[in-house]
């Protein structure tokens, strides 16, 4: 199963999150060399499914409990018939615990990775490192991994492709590239993190009897964006609604010559159930912007008067602010306006790059205000607005958006093939259903218009963002290779339809 498939909820658990939990289970009467057994088989299990007609493979074990994993799982391998040559990257007699005991029922021969050989293998098992990595991979380990991966040959890995981390995604050193990653009780956010997530191949999840309930104990409010996260939050249709109780969204154009941004958020919103859409474009862009829209409506706002005159109508209840509109003191105050009134606001694109060099005041706005707002940056405006916390290299991609929400008082949705969206109150879900053709010019911009959609019929702020990535990504995925934004905002399903 690709992880776009993957359905139900799932928490994302930090290898030392379930190292706890690994050790609460045991702690609480699981016998440990049961875990492990389990998890290599279903190592093996992965091995014969996928590469029935392999002739030989290679298992590479390390010196923890991961490499514990691949001795459970060449014996599995040899028990099937497949001819298995284990190497070891550590003297064997050092390894403990239920490793040692792995080592033990293993009967066949354990080589050195010094030795490696891989000729007359078609298929390695990569039991190096998987939860325990903490450093740069390096040396003699390193140049063996190096000579794997000129290999070409497939690798299949325990837990996590050996280099990569489990906490962050990040390279340490140098790692294996899996076409298939086998791993244990919960997913790891390097699972679904760039540059992780194209290291891992097919994610399998395998429940190797550890309790449910010790994984709730430590969970972490880190989850993959399934529909099961916020499914009881989908807007639904009703037969006594009208268009306002599916609300109003206005949307800012840029001036005469940058009005296709608007067009496309606005466009997407429809599409997305918004009850009703305003372009809110100044004098030099009404024109332009008349030309296109039909169903969309279309109002002239230049000066900040005339945005004082718009707000006097509370049923516009929510904007996006920022996609063509333009860097500068205007976009600040509009944001500011806005947020002072409590309508809900998507501040994306120049909407964040104009608070470069005074975030803190778009943050104390936040503060000061009731309205739900969203910051939608992807990484060149995350750096603007958080400098810090972009070049902390400590962090993970999840601890940045977590740390921004909390700094912000905004719900963050950080994009990127990994988009990761965090709430103020510490919520945070990775989304992984986008395909990379996603990343096309106006992509953003449909993205925006579908959080407003959904902001403007009162769904919460955080369920907003996550509901809108997950749309998003579906659209995308439906659409196929080759989409552009135009075909992208008329793809967009309403979310009870998609949902049905
Ligand atoms: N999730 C589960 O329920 C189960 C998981 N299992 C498997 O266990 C591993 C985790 O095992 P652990 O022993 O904690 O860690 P590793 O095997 O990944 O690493 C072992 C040691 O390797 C050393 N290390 C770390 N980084 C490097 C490096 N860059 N170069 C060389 N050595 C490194 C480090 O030890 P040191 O003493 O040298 O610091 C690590 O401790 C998990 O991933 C699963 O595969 C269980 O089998 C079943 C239950
Ligand atoms: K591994």
């Amino acid at each position: 199963m690709t992880v776009s498939e993957i359905r139900g909820h799932h928490p994302i658990l930090t290898p030392k999150a379930m190292g706890e939990v690994d050790r609460a289970a045991i702690q609480s009467g699981i016998d440990g060399y049961r875990l492990m057994l389990i998890a290599g088989a279903a190592i093996s299990a992965c091995v014969l499914e996928h590469y029935p007609e392999a002739t030989g493979a290679i298992v590479l074990c390390g010196p923890g409990n991961n490499g514990g994993d691949g001795y459970v799982a060449a014996r599995g391998l040899a028990e099937a018939g497949m001819p298995v040559r284990l190497y070891s990257s550590v003297d064997p007699e050092r390894l403990k615990g239920d490793a040692a005991t792995a080592r033990d029922d293993w009967q066949g021969p354990i080589h050195s990775l010094a030795d490696l050989d891989w000729r007359d293998s078609e298929i390695v098992i990569d039991a190096l490192f998987g939860a325990g990595l903490d450093r740069p991979v390096e040396g003699a380990v390193a140049e063996a991994m190096m000579t794997v991966v000129s290999s070409e040959l497939p690798v299949v890995a325990a837990d996590l492709p050996s280099g990569v981390s489990g906490r962050t995604g990040e390279v340490q050193g140098v790692a294996l590239s899996a076409e298939h990653t086998v791993t244990f009780a919960t997913y790891k956010p390097g699972h679904f993190l760039v540059p992780g997530a194209d290291y891992c191949g097919d994610v399998h999840l395998i429940d190797i009897g550890i309790p449910q309930r010790e994984i709730d104990a430590h969970d972490q409010n880190l989850w993959l964006n399934t529909p099961e996260i916020w499914s009881d939050r989908i807007p639904e249709p009703k037969l006594s609604g009208h268009k306002y109780s599916k609300g109003h969204l206005g949307v800012f154009s840029g001036a005469f010559s940058h009005t296709g941004a608007a067009r496309l958020a606005a466009h997407s919103a429809l599409r997305a159930g918004a009850g009703l859409v305003t372009v809110l474009a100044p004098a030099s862009a009404i024109a332009s912007n008349a030309a296109h829209l039909t169903a969309i409506m279309l109002r002239n706002v230049s000066s900040d008067e005339d945005l004082d005159a718009l707000l006097q109508d509370q049923r516009m209840n929510g904007f996006v602010l920022g996609p063509g509109f333009g860097v500068g003191e205007k976009t600040c105050g509009f944001a500011r306006t806005i947020i002072s009134t409590d309508r809900a606001l998507v501040l994306d694109a120049d909407g964040l790059t104009s608070f470069k060099d005074n975030a803190e005041d778009l943050f104390s706005a936040i503060a000061d205000g009731a309205a739900p707002v969203i910051l939608t940056p992807h990484a060149g405006e995350f750096s603007r607005l958080f400098p810090d916390l972009a070049a902390d290299t400590e962090l993970s991609k999840v601890d940045r958006a977590r740390m921004a929400a909390d700094r912000s008082g905004a719900v963050v949705l950080y994009k990127g093939a990994d988009t990761v969206i965090a709430a103020p109150d510490g919520r945070a879900v990775i989304n992984v259903n986008a395909p990379p053709w996603l990343a096309t010019a106006g992509s953003g911009d449909c993205l925006a218009g579908i959080i407003g959609a959904l902001l403007v019929q009162h769904v919460p702020a955080f369920e907003a963002a996550a509901i809108a990535a997950y749309m998003h990504g579906e659209a995308g995925m439906e659409l196929g290779e080759g989409l552009t934004a135009d075909d992208l905002a008329d793809g967009i399903l309403s979310p009870s339809v998609l949902f049905e």
